[in-house]
Formats: C-alpha cells, structure tokens, sequence
C-alpha cells in the first residue's frame, strides 16, 4: 500500500475487514464481512447464538489459525498492514492484539508471574526493577494494585473470579498492546464484578482499541460507542451505539434488540 493511503486508512480505522469469509470445513460461517474498526473506542459485537461474532474476533488475532478446519479469505488490516501476509508473525502479532476471553483463566502461578510472563518473553524489561513497575503499572490499569499488592506471591488462582478477571485483562494490558479483544469477558461474573470490569473497559478504552463480543445488549449500550450486528454469519449493520439501540437502520438489528430473536 503506497504511504499516503496508509496514513489515510490509520486515521479513519484501527482495524479494517474486508469481503472477510469463514469456513470450518464446508461450513460458511462468516459471508463477505467489510467493517472498519475505530481507535481508541470500544466497539460492541452483538447478534444471536452461532451468527459468528466470537469467530469474527478471533480473526482479528489470528487464533482461527488453531482450528484445523478453519479457512479464512479476504483481508483484515491493523493500521493498513494485512495481518494475514506470510511475513507475520502470529506470536508477535498476538502481542499486539490482547485477549480476554469468556472464562477467567489465569496461569497456576502467582499473581506477579501472571503479570510478568508475557514482558519477560517479549524482552519488554531489562531489569527485574522495571519488570516490576510493568506488573504494578499493569495492575494498577486494571483496578486491581489495592487489591492484591501485598500478595503479589500468592496464586492467581486463589483470587475471585471477577478479579481473576481482572487479573487477565492487567496481563493483556502488561505487554502494551494496542488492540484488546474481549470475548463475553462478564459471562462468567457477578453482577457487582461485572460492573467493575466494565468500569475498567470505561477507563482504559482511551488508550487502546477494545472490541468486545457481548450476549447483553445493556452491556454492549453501557461500554461501547460502536456496536456491530451480527445475523447467520453476516454483518447485518454496524453504527453508532445510540443510534444501534434506538433507531436501527435494519429490521433484524431491531427485531434482536426487542427481543423477538436470538
Ligand atoms: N471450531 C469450530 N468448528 C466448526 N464449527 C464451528 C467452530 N466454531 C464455531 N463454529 C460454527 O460457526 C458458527 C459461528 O460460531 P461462533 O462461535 O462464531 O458464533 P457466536 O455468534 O460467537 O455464538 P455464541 O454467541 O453462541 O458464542 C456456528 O454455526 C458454529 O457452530
């Protein structure tokens, strides 16, 4: 892509898709997605079981690239460089691309290390003073330093399960990524560490581009500013979130959002 057109596209998007398809085996399971992602703002992926939101973001990692059956065409950019060029390194792309997924599911060691193993692999300290300040930096991000700082040693396991998740999000946040996917990262929480999570989805969403996937409409109308419809693996409309939840450009966003499907 000639430079100038690449300036163009970083200052429209973060993430652009185009004409993406998804095959696992001979199942069409994402038909012709176009959708440019805006930085620096969260943007909701909502729409019925099975339409392919979890699928559609794991493109966006190139975790599909797990799933042996998996097929996926078309072209996904980060800042106009296609993500699927050969020349990509999945491991460093990854990095750039954080993960939280539906299921808090921190590494059986201690909090600290929970932190620290994705700097110390990607050579992101020099020294073990600085790893600590990423670990403590990242936690404090994640509204969990009061918490948990004086027991930095204890097992991440032994923490609630919405600090677990906290505890996850601090460890994508750690290796200062620029794009965060979460993937129903409140399914598995209470209402009380739902709001916590959320809260922090608010506070850090200025420093990174999140895109989260949510089967709860409040929730993707509370934490995003975009909002994408999904319906039997097609991008039925993508908009603002006000607009999304008040005046859906299509029949199908509104009959989701009333309640008549899904
Ligand atoms: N590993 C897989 N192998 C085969 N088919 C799959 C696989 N993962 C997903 N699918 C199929 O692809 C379609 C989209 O699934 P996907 O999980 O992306 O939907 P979703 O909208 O995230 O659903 P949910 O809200 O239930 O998590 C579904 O028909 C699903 O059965």
């Amino acid at each position: 892509m000639p430079a100038t057109t690449k300036v163009a596209a970083m200052n429209l998007s973060k993430i652009s898709a185009r004409d993406v398809q998804v095959y696992y085996g001979d199942k069409h399971a994402l038909k012709d997605v176009n959708i440019e992602i805006r930085p620096r703002s969260v943007t909701a992926f909502i729409g019925p079981s099975g339409c392919g939101k979890s699928t559609f973001l794991r493109c966006i990692n190139r975790m599909n690239d797990t799933i042996a059956s998996c097929r996926v065409e078309g072209n996904i950019a980060i800042d106009g460089e296609d993500i699927y060029d050969p020349k990509v390194d999945p491991v460093q792309l990854r990095a750039k691309v954080g993960m939280v997924f539906q299921k808090p599911n921190p590494f059986p060691k201690s909090i600290y290390e929970n932190v620290a193993y994705g700097p110390r692999i990607h050579g992101l300290a020099r020294n073990k003073s600085e790893l600590d300040d990423i670990v403590a930096s990242a936690l404090q991000k994640a509204g969990l330093w009061n918490e948990v700082k004086d027991r930095l040693e204890s097992p991440g396991t032994g923490l609630s399960g919405g600090q677990q998740q906290r505890l996850c999000i601090a460890r994508a946040v750690a290796v200062s990524p620029e794009v965060i996917l979460m993937d129903e990262p409140c399914s598995a929480l209470d209402p009380i560490a739902t709001a916590k999570v959320e809260e922090l989805i608010h506070e850090i969403r200025e420093n990174f581009t999140i895109v989260i996937v949510t089967h709860s409409m409040q929730q993707a109308a509370r934490v995003s500013q975009r909002t994408a419809m999904f319906h039997l693996g097609n991008l039925v409309e993508e908009n603002d979130t006000d607009k999304m939840f008040t005046n859906p450009d299509d029949q199908r966003t509104q009959d989701y959002i009333m309640g008549r499907f899904g």
